[in-house]
This record gives C-alpha cells, sequence and structure tokens, in this order.
C-alpha cells in the first residue's frame, strides 16, 4: 500500500570527517545533520516510511532519533554502504514493499523540495534517477610524473543522492547480490535498467572531510531561521445506523450489544471521526478520499488501517499529534466502562500517550437519531504541532 518511501543511510562511521562521533550526528546550523534530510523527506509529504539505517554499534542513536521523528523505522547497517542500503531494501521487501523508493546518504542534509521533484518527474519514465552536478575543473590524467593527458569533462559527472528507484528494480538488483556498489545507480544499471540524471544542487554536497562541515554550513539557513510551521488543527464527524447484531466496535473495543452498526468496513464510527480530524487538520480530504466505499476491496476493513494511515501521514507531512479529543453520541451501548480500554489501543495506533487521547461520551437527552437509538454518532477534534 505503501506509494513512496525513503531510506537514509547512516551507517558509516564517518572515518574521513575526523570526528570524535559520527558526522551525520554532528550538530550543524542548529540541528543534527541527520535531521535536516529527515525534515526534508517530512516536509515533502509523499513519504509514507522512512527508514534510517544505523550501525548495529551505533542504536543509541536510534532512540534519540525516534524522540524526536516517533514515525521512522530503525534498521541495521552492514560494513559497507551498500551492505546498508540492501538491508533497508530487505527490511521493505519483508514488510510492505513500495512502488517507488528514494535512498539518500545522511551526509548529505541540503536536500531541496526542488531536487525531491526533479526526482519525482524523471521516475515518470524511467527505473532510477539520481541528481548530479558537472565538473567545473579541468580533469586530467596523470600518467607518470609530470605527463599530463586531458579528459574531456563534458562526459563526466559528480553524482549525488538521494537517488531514486522503481522498489522492484533496485530490489532485484540488489537481491542476493554481495556487490559494493559505488552508489545504487550503479546496481541498476547492472541489470540493465533505465536510468536518467537530473540537475543536483551545490548545497547538497556530502560532508565528508572536515573542512566540509564549514562549506555546507555556509549553503544552509540556520535552523532557528527556518519559517515558523504552525500547528494545525482538525475536526470529524461520523454516523452510522444501528441494524440487527450483536454488538458494535468502537475505537477498536468490542461492545456487546443488541444491535451492530452498519457500514462497509467495520463502521467504527468512532475512529473514522478521529481519523476524518487527522486527515481535516492536514487538509488531506477524508477517508472516502482514501479508501473509496465504492472499492469493494475496504469491504468489512479493519478501521485501524484508517487509523494508521492518517498517523502516517501526519508523521510524513512533518506534524506530530499533540492530543486526540473524541465524544461518542449515543444512548446505548454505555461507553465509560470501555473508554480505557479506547484510549490504550488508540494511543497505541497513533503512537502516542494514552494521556493524550480522550474519549467521552453524551446523549442527546432521548432526542433526534440517536436519542430514539436509530444510529451512533461521533466528533472529534485533534490538534497537529510542526515536528521541532
Ligand atoms: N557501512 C556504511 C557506510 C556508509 N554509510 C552511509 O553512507 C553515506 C555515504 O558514505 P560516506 O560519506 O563514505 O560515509 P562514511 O562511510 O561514514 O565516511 P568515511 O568513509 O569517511 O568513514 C553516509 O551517510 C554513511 O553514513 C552506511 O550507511 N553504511
Ligand atoms: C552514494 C554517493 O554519495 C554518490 O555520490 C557516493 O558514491 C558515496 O561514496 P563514499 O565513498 O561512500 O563516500
Amino acid at each position: 500500500m505503501t506509494q513512496y518511501a525513503a531510506i537514509i543511510v547512516a551507517a558509516g562511521i564517518g572515518q574521513r570527517a575526523g570526528l570524535s562521533s559520527p558526522k551525520q550526528f554532528a550538530e550543524l546550523n542548529g540541528q543534527a545533520v541527520i535531521d535536516w534530510s529527515l525534515k526534508s523527506f517530512a516536509k515533502s509529504g509523499i513519504f509514507e516510511k522512512t527508514i534510517v539505517v544505523l550501525s548495529p554499534t551505533r542504536m543509541e542513536y536510534g532512540d534519540l532519533l525516534l524522540e524526536r521523528f516517533p514515525n521512522i523505522i530503525i534498521v541495521e547497517g552492514g560494513s559497507e554502504r551498500a551492505d546498508s542500503v540492501r538491508n533497508a531494501l530487505d527490511y521493505l521487501n519483508k514488510s510492505d514493499p513500495p512502488d517507488f523508493v528514494f535512498i539518500h546518504d545522511a551526509a548529505r542534509p541540503g536536500l531541496s523540495q526542488t531536487v525531491i521533484n526533479r526526482l519525482l518527474t524523471a521516475l515518470e519514465d524511467c527505473d532510477g534517477a539520481a541528481p548530479f552536478l558537472p565538473i567545473i575543473d579541468a580533469v586530467k590524467v596523470v600518467e607518470r610524473d609530470n605527463e599530463l593527458r586531458n579528459v574531456d569533462r563534458s562526459t563526466l559527472h559528480r553524482i549525488q543522492t538521494p537517488q531514486a528507484f522503481r522498489f522492484s528494480a533496485i530490489f532485484d538488483a540488489n537481491n542476493g547480490k554481495n556487490i559494493s556498489f559505488v552508489d545504487d545507480l550503479e546496481a541498476v544499471q547492472s541489470i540493465g535498467m533505465k536510468i536518467k540524471l537530473v540537475e543536483g544542487e551545490t548545497q547538497l554536497m556530502k560532508i565528508t572531510l572536515p573542512e566540509d562541515f564549514k562549506i555546507v554550513s555556509s549553503l544552509l539557513p540556520n535552523e532557528e531561521d527556518t519559517p515558523i510551521a504552525f500547528p494545525r488543527i482538525g475536526s470529524g464527524f461520523d454516523v452510522h445506523a444501528f441494524e440487527n447484531g450483536n454488538g458494535v466496535t468502537l475505537c477498536g473495543v468490542f461492545l456487546p450489544h443488541h444491535q451492530k452498526l452498519k457500514g462497509h468496513s467495520d463502521a467504527d464510527v468512532a475512529w473514522h471521526a478521529i481519523t476524518d480530524a487527522i486527515y481535516g487538520a492536514l487538509a488531506a480530504g477524508d477517508i472516502g478520499t482514501h479508501f473509496p466505499p465504492t472499492d469493494p476491496q475496504w469491504k468489512g476493513t479493519n478501521s485501524a488501517v484508517f487509523l494508521a494511515h492518517a498517523s502516517q501521514l501526519v508523521a510524513s507531512k512533518g506534524f506530530q499529534i499533540a492530543n486526540v479529543d473524541l465524544t461518542i453520541i449515543c444512548e446505548s451501548p454505555k461507553i465509560k466502562p470501555h473508554a480505557d480500554a479506547m484510549q490504550k489501543i488508540t494511543a497505541d495506533i497513533l503512537k502516542i500517550d494514552v494521556d493524550q487521547v480522550s474519549i467521552k461520551a453524551t446523549t442527546t437527552e432521548l432526542l433526534g437519531f440517536t436519542g430514539r437509538k436509530e444510529g451512533i454518532a461521533a466528533q472529534a477534534s485533534v490538534l497537529l504541532m510542526p515536528l521541532v
């Protein structure tokens, strides 16, 4: 179901940068080097999954990253960059293979939306694409001492990352191989796939040597100077009618009742309201936009699927959930005895704490359709905060 995933390889030791810890975790203009790329992918709003590959000896960085970016997935890297990439591809293939994947060096913090968009366009008619810069200095081969031969630099390119691929192409290129590809383009070319180069950017240079920190720092803004992203608020409302049955599912909890709720999915009216509140906060349509009721594949679906999708979208658009407030409106069944269980499972799916989720209920004093016990209504509010 995932269309776009991002892999950020961050398992290197950064020997050439000469720091006491890996360069990708050093501070650069107000935040860690790797945070720049994580925020760029998040800001683009299309990456539903972001994998960060860390060295098995440096997994402690994973906990720190998860505090700042709760929806990323940490995967263990290997001894070469190509091994780290393969581990992440294997993870994606086993869990939920995306249609497309962007593979990026954590050591390149200057990833702009312009480059992401150029790669997306290129992917429309090729299997893999990467940004490049031309070579601007004269290039010579030193054949023997003081014997130099000119090289035609018009055919030479400096290749950057992210490199973007149809997932099946890059997965097949790596599957079962043990080759230390120089980069991921080389991998897909080794199986004859079609690649394209797009214009890169100077600010996307890789931090490799000690002096590179100063250069990249001068090319990027200070984190404090970046415009303030505002909180977003959303509201959701849903109604499902009763029909004969033996219980209702509300916030994923089954409540025995002499009726059930009618619906195309599992009719979890409470989670539908929360899901729509999240989509609303993101201005990303509603459940029907993402899971059309006319599509038979969603028939009987557990509404946890919808809620988890909305939750992933929050992170991929650079936000986190501050709180959820839900009101279930019905005469019966009684909600209170089940509210704690509903709160817990909702918080688990949203990957937030239980105290960020409020679940309450009310009646309409026997008035209207809920008063006549014809169905259940639910309304929710959600506040999203920009990721810091
Ligand atoms: N086994 C490895 C080696 C490298 N990388 C990542 O690949 C990117 C590009 O590699 P490079 O600049 O060579 O980083 P290092 O290998 O860390 O640097 P050095 O060679 O100087 O030690 C970096 O984001 C690095 O963390 C990785 O994920 N796994
Ligand atoms: C992937 C890469 O950044 C593309 O330019 C480059 O190949 C990494 O090389 P390194 O030797 O691992 O730094």
